[in-house]
């Protein structure tokens, strides 16, 4: 290469970067000061008043995001809306009142659905199952597994939920220590490695029809599989996604296709998992064609993928979607549950006892298990309130999100399509003027006493966001909370737990899909004489 060309390139380069850098800039400029300030069409909606380009309005860092949502809630003088604004300053809308849930997960469900990147990174997750499906596809999924969700069928299940809670609890003792395993097993041990075992089993039992026995073996290749897909972005990612947020809403997608090493382990478990429940469904094919026996056999199976293959409405293919979906909905969310259970009852020791008074006096203790009857597990009220005020307290998806997929008003304020809408339980389940003035403490007695048992006490029934509202609802919610029941149930009649460290505080702390508290809760188990 000559000198010419060699200064040409320079000159050109020096050019190209000084031009790179004067787009970057005016992004910032517009994006970060002129846009939210006077431009945005959402301009009416109050918003925090700090904000930068790095952390748009997360301005207190120690406070952590949830924190900070319920702090703008409770400090932020608002009609039912807030805006606010994500690093990059990208804009979202925090719903805080009754009427805006309302509009949006009910009146104008129709008008709103996950944002595209949510579905796009979820469903590698959860496959293209019912819980990211959308429009009439969606309402005809639901249909088809309304029935195998319904209380009248959930309620089969149960006995699956009881003996894999006693099963739970009976490893937690130590019964079935491996040969060389510590036989003086120590009293300390993190619920969060039994609690994931035990509900995995659970939905593989009573949703999928096959039992992982991961309760029994430490080491599950399913497990490891959530794990690797739960990976979060490396720095280098978020920051290229900050940036490529400044000249696109579709930052997260883009990300998600370029091959780095975590997007492709992401993708391997996620085949992995598909591969696994193709099997399954393959299995549910092959089995009895021929006899009355067989038939009788197959018709008595009654997990919930059984139910909606005998339906016949589902294709392979979908079933095979809806069986990730039951997975990945159904383990992470129940385990974080259990977790906070038991955190909440260390934590409240006259609540924990009072709890096993009632188990007693129902005639369940670590004896008389087998005679038990799984159905009575509805018949405990103060069980039941504290798996309310669990759900409640500590929601295992503290927030998610909605997309307008065209104009539309939300409580009285004009939005335009792409508006993005942060519904959170964390933030709706803990509102004063719905719950009361102590509700952000952990008190099951507010579900106790004459009409109290299924609201709480609560002002509107939208103020328990848990399992969300309308036709987006959690379907799996009975299953769920007698699941929790039983869990909580079978640990309590069997151990007295206290915290390893009893004074440690756990607080909400992560947004979107599964927060259990931080360290997996150390609980030291001494056994109920
Ligand atoms: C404590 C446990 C659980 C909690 C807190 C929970 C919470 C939720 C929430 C908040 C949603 C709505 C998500 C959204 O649209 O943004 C949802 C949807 C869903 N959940 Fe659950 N869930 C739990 C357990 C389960 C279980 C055990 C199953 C199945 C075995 C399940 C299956 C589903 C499905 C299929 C959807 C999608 C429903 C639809 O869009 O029509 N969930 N859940």
């Amino acid at each position: 290469m000559d000198i010419m060309s060699c200064l040409l390139i320079a000159r050109y380069s020096k050019t190209a970067a000084l031009v790179v850098v004067a787009i970057f800039l005016a992004r910032t400029t517009y994006s970060g000061f002129i846009y939210p300030a006077f431009l945005t069409p959402l301009r009416a909606i109050p918003t925090p008043k700090l904000r930068s380009w790095t952390k748009g309005s997360y301005t207190i860092p120690p406070l952590s995001l949830i924190a900070q949502l319920r702090l703008w809630k409770s400090t932020i003088p608002n009609r039912g809306l807030i805006r606010y604004y994500l690093p990059g300053n990208q804009e979202r809308v925090l719903v805080t009142s009754v009427e805006a849930l309302n509009d949006i997960l009910v009146a104008k469900a129709g008008d709103f659905t996950k944002p595209a990147a949510v579905r796009s990174r979820l469903s590698l997750i959860a496959g293209n199952g019912l819980l990211l499906s959308e429009g009439e596809v969606h309402k005809a999924q639901r249909k088809a597994l309304m029935p195998a969700f319904s209380f009248r069928h959930v309620k089969n299940l149960y006995p699956v939920f009881w003996a894999k809670a006693v099963e739970m609890a009976e490893c937690i003792e130590g019964k079935f220590l491996a040969s060389g395993d510590d036989v003086d097993r120590p009293p300390i041990q993190e619920i969060r490695n039994w609690a994931t075992r035990a509900t995995l089993d659970i939905v593989g039992a009573a949703a999928l029809g096959h039992d992982f026995g991961s309760l029994r073996t430490a080491h599950n290749a399913l497990l490891k599989q959530y794990r690797l897909m739960r990976q979060d972005p490396s720095r280098l990612e978020m920051l290229v996604g900050v940036g490529l947020s400044l000249f696109t809403r579709h930052g997260g997608q883009l990300l998600s296709i370029f091959p780095t090493r975590r997007t492709r382990t992401v993708k391997e478990a996620s085949n992995f998992v598909r591969t696994f429940c193709r099997d399954l469904v393959l299995e549910k094919r092959k089995e009895p064609r021929d006899g009355e026996d067989c038939k009788a056999e197959k018709e008595q199976r009654m997990d919930i993928a059984s139910v909606a293959f005998r339906s016949a409405v589902l294709t392979d293919d979908e079933l095979v979607d809806q069986m990730m979906t039951f997975l990945a909905a159904g383990h992470g969310t129940t385990s974080h549950a259990l977790q906070w259970a038991v955190y909440a009852l260390c934590k409240d020791h006259d609540v924990q006892q009072r709890l096993r008074d009632e188990l007693r006096e129902h005639g369940i203790n670590k004896e008389t298990t087998p005679t038990f009857s799984p159905a009575d597990i509805d018949t405990l009220p103060y069980l039941r309130a504290i798996c309310n005020e669990t759900l409640r307290l500590y929601p295992p998806v503290p927030s998610t999100i909605r997309e307008a997929t065209r104009e539309t008003v939300v409580a009285g304020y004009r939005i335009p399509a792409g508006t993005q809408f942060a519904i959170s339980p964390a933030v709706v389940n803990v509102d004063a003027e719905l719950w009361g003035p102590d509700a952000g403490t952990f008190n099951p007695d507010r579900w106790m006493g004459e009409g109290r048992a299924n609201s709480g006490g609560v002002r509107n029934h939208h103020g328990f966001l848990t399992f969300l509202q309308g036709p987006r609802s959690c379907i799996g919610a009975a299953f769920a909370k007698a699941e929790l029941a039983c869990l909580v149930a079978a640990l309590v009649v069997r151990f007295r737990m206290e915290l390893e460290d009893p004074g440690k505080e756990e607080e909400l702390t992560k947004q979107g899909v599964g927060s259990g508290p931080a360290d997996g809760v150390h609980v030291r188990f001494e056994l109920v004489k």
